[in-house]
């Protein structure tokens, strides 16, 4: 397959040199709009059984599996996205290719190799290998450290930065979609370009997103209903991801400003009818509190952008106070039941979350799996062992509050 050597080369990691129309888009030519323009790429049938050995599988997600894999006659290791065609129509496969390889130059975009085939009733394309998995499956009860948070926001305000200069809008930021390549996270890279789309398109909701991350305006859209997506949507995201990094979960169940009472705070004081910091935001230092109002902003068109972020990271971010006065937020014994309770709803739109899922593709992912067990993949994914973690996550949270109120 003549596409093999590309991948060797992009392997030893000088995928730049190796695509001169990359350094184009690195230094932000404008000669690069082709950015814009889909390329349709042949898709050569490949019997994945014969040319790969597959390892394990590394995730599921609403449309795609995750599969980590060999190549037998280079013996180069990869991981190949493989996404049932009755999932996604092949313009929307050729766009998430597309986008996943022109932006892959950048230090924290995942690597996309120019391997791209059909095997059986899957579209499949190559990428680099992340040893540590998605951010979901690193971030624990009570966040974590602040440098590693700060990690996290810089390298991601950068991707952000590269994708919007592009004009283009990320739309489904999230813990599953950053990849972990160090412990500290001096490493982290952004994936999952399929529901990528230009500065202004007219789309629907992206389905598999969890209710927290979504930002307001679109809240207020209907379901099916289209609007346009704006990359100011991106930077609300990217402030629900750090606030979730440092603390473990989201600070409210959804940005709804009539039906969300931790929201419905929040606003208030980010309108300045109070001064009353919200309670699960009392932990921050003024910088922080800053930082999230501007990214935060309740109005798209006043919302900061990505790179508002920078402004913040020499600055510390967490209060220094009591142990006991932390964990409740600073606040009284009823706002450490709120902050319990929207633990427990976050664990419920989790699993809802799940069912729903599960519900939209039965038939499809049935195939799916019978395809990929027809290669002798293991295809009992996730679920349980996700839903397990998430209960353990959320007893080890209320067990910390009881001992926490006792000492009050
Ligand atoms: N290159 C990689 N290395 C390691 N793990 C990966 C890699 N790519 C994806 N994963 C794992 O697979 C999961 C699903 O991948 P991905 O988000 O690309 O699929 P998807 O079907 O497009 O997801 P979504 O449900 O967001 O649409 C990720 O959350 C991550 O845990």
């Amino acid at each position: 397959m003549a596409s093999l050597l590309v991948l060797t080369t992009l392997a030893n990691n000088d995928k730049l040199d190796a695509l001169p129309a990359f350094s184009a888009i690195m230094r932000g030519d404008k000669k690069e709009s082709s950015i814009h323009r889909i390329q349709e790429v042949a898709l050569e049938d490949v019997e994945m059984s014969r040319d790969y050995d597959v390892i394990k599988t590394l995730g599921e997600g609403c449309f795609a599996k995750v599969l980590l894999a060999t190549h037998r006659r280079t013996s180069t290791t990869i991981v190949l996205k493989a996404i049932h065609t009755e999932l996604t129509g092949v313009k929307d496969f050729y766009r998430e290719f597309h986008y996943s390889y022109h932006l892959s130059p950048h230090p924290n975009i995942l690597s996309v190799y120019s391997v791209v085939f059909k095997a059986d009733d899957c579209f499949v394309f190559a990428q680099e290998y992340a040893p540590l998995g998605d951010l979901a499956g690193n971030v624990r009860a009570g966040g974590l450290p602040e440098q590693s948070c700060k990690n996290i926001a810089q390298q991601l305000a950068s991707a952000l930065e590269f994708l919007h200069s592009k004009d283009l809008v990320h739309r489904d930021l999230k813990l599953e979609n950053i990849l972990v390549f160090a412990a500290d996270m001096s490493k982290v890279k952004l994936c999952d370009f399929g529901s990528t789309r230009r500065d202004g398109s007219l789309v629907t909701k992206t389905k598999c997103t969890w209710h927290p991350f979504i930002p307001p305006e679109v809240c207020e859209v209907v379901s099916n209903e289209r609007y346009h997506c704006r990359t100011t949507a991106d930077c609300w995201q990217l402030g629900i991801i750090i606030f979730v990094c440092l603390t473990g979960c989201p600070p409210w169940q959804s940005a709804d400003s009539i039906s969300d009472p931790a929201y419905c705070a929040f606003l208030r004081w980010q309108k300045r009818r109070t001064t009353k910091v919200p309670p699960q935001f009392r932990r921050f230092s003024s910088r922080l509190l800053r930082m999230f109002r501007r990214l935060l902003e309740h109005k798209a068109d006043k919302r900061s952008s990505v790179s508002e972020v920078n402004k913040y990271l020499k600055d510390a971010w967490m209060e220094r106070k009591s142990p006991a006065a932390t964990a409740v937020g600073g606040g009284t014994s009823s706002s450490a039941a709120a902050v319990s309770g929207d633990k427990r709803d976050y664990l419920n739109m989790y699993l809802d979350h799940g069912d729903e899922h599960n519900q939209l593709s039965d038939e499809s992912k049935s195939k799916l799996k019978r395809l990929l067990n027809s290669y002798g993949l293991e295809t009992t994914v996730d679920q349980k062992v996700m839903t397990k973690r998430v209960w353990e996550w959320l007893m080890t949270c209320e067990s910390e509050l009881e001992s926490n109120l006792e000492g009050i």
